[in-house]
């Protein structure tokens, strides 16, 4: 009866969303989830808690016309989908990614609705961005771009309403541009509108290294509960973004070997660890291709095009560019290799195929949901230090991402406990995260 009810309502949103695959395969992880909550808790089903859930409570399309060095005009499409704000405003990234539509933002808008209720802050969810291409673009051009789409985005936010930050292709040079039009439109220093803020405006210790060392936080965790820890292990991570470069400092830091991390062009090896000051000039400030950390570092390093980085044995992998990134098949070839667990940086870089097949060989399987948490939560804390026009030091600011992640660790492997899937974390994170959330909307009514 209850799977026919979640059967149900899956059906719905594949009628009501068509062609939406990413956010199809979302709602699916949750709803395979939840099952045992609904036997618990009758009256989430009796209010359509669910149905409710996966219709966003807002979704806002429009059209960013901005001009190019050469004075060509060019149009891109801008998204915010407003998903939940049970628990606190609208709160989660913009992506500029040439992939992006509003199946993309619409998955990425959902999952954020229950890893920010996992972190127990007072935070909704939602996500937003533009399929606005970056790469090749001149830093002007760049600028052009955010201004035009904070032009439109500008009557949606605020520090009570949505409050949006980075995520693939948004950094802190777009955060900064994108915040500067927010101030000249509104003539107000509202500096929670946004985070992933510069120190110099608003921004907060850790943000920029958040999401990375909350992953390596919550992976070693992860190991912890199983009796080992980081120490000598071969860890590979995917991407060379923000996540990317600062798991693998954290995982060098707790005393992990990151034999290898990429882009889309390829992945480097670097037996010896990936050397970090390299990698971030090559990354950070020149925004090269891979292959260049290897033709500058002069040592035995190579480069590899056109092949999965999956392919490399390795005790931990930290999927950490984009979803859908680890198939059934390099699961299948991380297990053959001896990897013990899985740290998702990114969101849903593993398909559902990937996911069983981790389960099935007893893999510690950290979803993005709660792995990557340490990002947002730092947001959070940015919007706390601007409300309180305050600002905290790296290490206490380090010391409390790291608490929240200990904590979300031990909330996921409770919950799973109780609900009968021991070490099962990807169903702890999503009924953690569901109940939170469908416990607030119950509270306020028929939202
Ligand atoms: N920035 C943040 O605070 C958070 C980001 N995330 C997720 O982490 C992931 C990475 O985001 P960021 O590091 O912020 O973005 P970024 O734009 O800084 O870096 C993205 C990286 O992924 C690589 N990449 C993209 N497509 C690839 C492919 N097909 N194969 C290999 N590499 C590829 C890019 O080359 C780049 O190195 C995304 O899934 C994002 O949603 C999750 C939580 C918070
Ligand atoms: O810091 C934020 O608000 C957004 C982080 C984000 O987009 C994510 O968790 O995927």
């Amino acid at each position: 009866m209850l799977h026919e009810k979640l059967d149900s309502i899956y059906d719905s949103v594949l009628r009501r969303n068509p062609g939406e695959i990413e956010f199809h395969q979302a709602v699916r992880e949750v709803l395979e989830s939840i099952g045992p909550v609904l036997g618990k808790h009758p009256e989430y089903a009796e209010s359509k808690i669910i149905e409710r859930i996966c219709e966003p409570e807002r979704q806002i399309i429009f059209r960013v016309p901005w001009e190019d060095d050469q004075g060509e005009v060019h149009i891109n499409r801008g998204f915010r989908v407003e998903f939940n704000s049970a628990l606190g405003p609208y709160k989660g990234g913009l992506r500029f990614h040439p992939s992006v539509y509003l199946g993309i933002v619409k998955f990425l808008g959902f999952e954020q609705i229950f890893k920010n209720g996992l972190t127990g802050l007072p935070i909704g969810g939602g996500k937003g961005g533009s399929d606005f291409d970056p790469k090749g673009r001149s830093q002007r051009e760049i600028m052009r771009f955010c201004q035009s789409f904070m032009t439109e985005l500008y009557r949606h936010i605020g520090e009570y309403t949505d409050v949006p930050a980075g995520d693939i292709g948004v950094g802190q040079r777009e955060v900064g541009y994108l915040f500067g039009q927010y101030k000249r439109i509104t003539n107000r220093y509202e500096s929670a509108v946004i985070t992933g803020k510069g120190l110099s405006y608003g921004g907060a210790q850790v943000r920029t290294e958040a999401t990375g060392y909350g992953c390596a936080f919550f992976v070693d965790e992860m190991l912890k509960a199983r009796g080992t820890s980081f120490d000598g292990k071969r860890v590979v991570v995917s991407g060379s973004g923000n996540v990317a470069v600062y798991t693998i400092e954290k995982v060098q830091q707790l005393g992990g070997t990151v034999i290898a991390c990429s882009d889309s062009s390829g992945y480097v090896v670097d037996e010896k660890g990936i050397n970090l000051d390299l990698l971030k000039q090559v990354k950070q400030v020149e925004h090269l291709r891979m292959d260049a950390y290897a033709k500058r570092h002069g040592g035995n390093v190579s480069f590899v095009a056109g092949r999965s980085i999956w392919e490399l044995p390795c005790e931990v992998a930290m999927p950490s560019a984009t979803q859908n990134e680890i198939t059934g098949k390099d699961a299948e070839a991380l297990v053959r290799g001896g990897c013990i667990a899985i740290g998702e940086g990114a969101n849903m870089p593993t398909t559902p195929e990937g996911i069983r097949v981790f389960q099935e060989a007893g893999v510690a399987f950290g979803p993005g949901k709660a792995a990557n948490a340490g990002g947002v939560a730092t947001s959070a804390l940015e919007m706390q230090q601007n409300a309180s026009r305050d600002s905290w030091t790296f290490e206490f600011s380090e010391r409390r991402l790291q608490e929240i992640m200990k904590d979300i660790h031990g909330r996921c492997l409770k919950t799973a406990d109780e609900y009968g899937m021991p070490g099962n974390y990807a169903a702890g994170a999503n009924i953690d995260g569901f109940k939170r959330v469908a416990d607030a909307m119950l509270s306020l009514g028929l939202i």
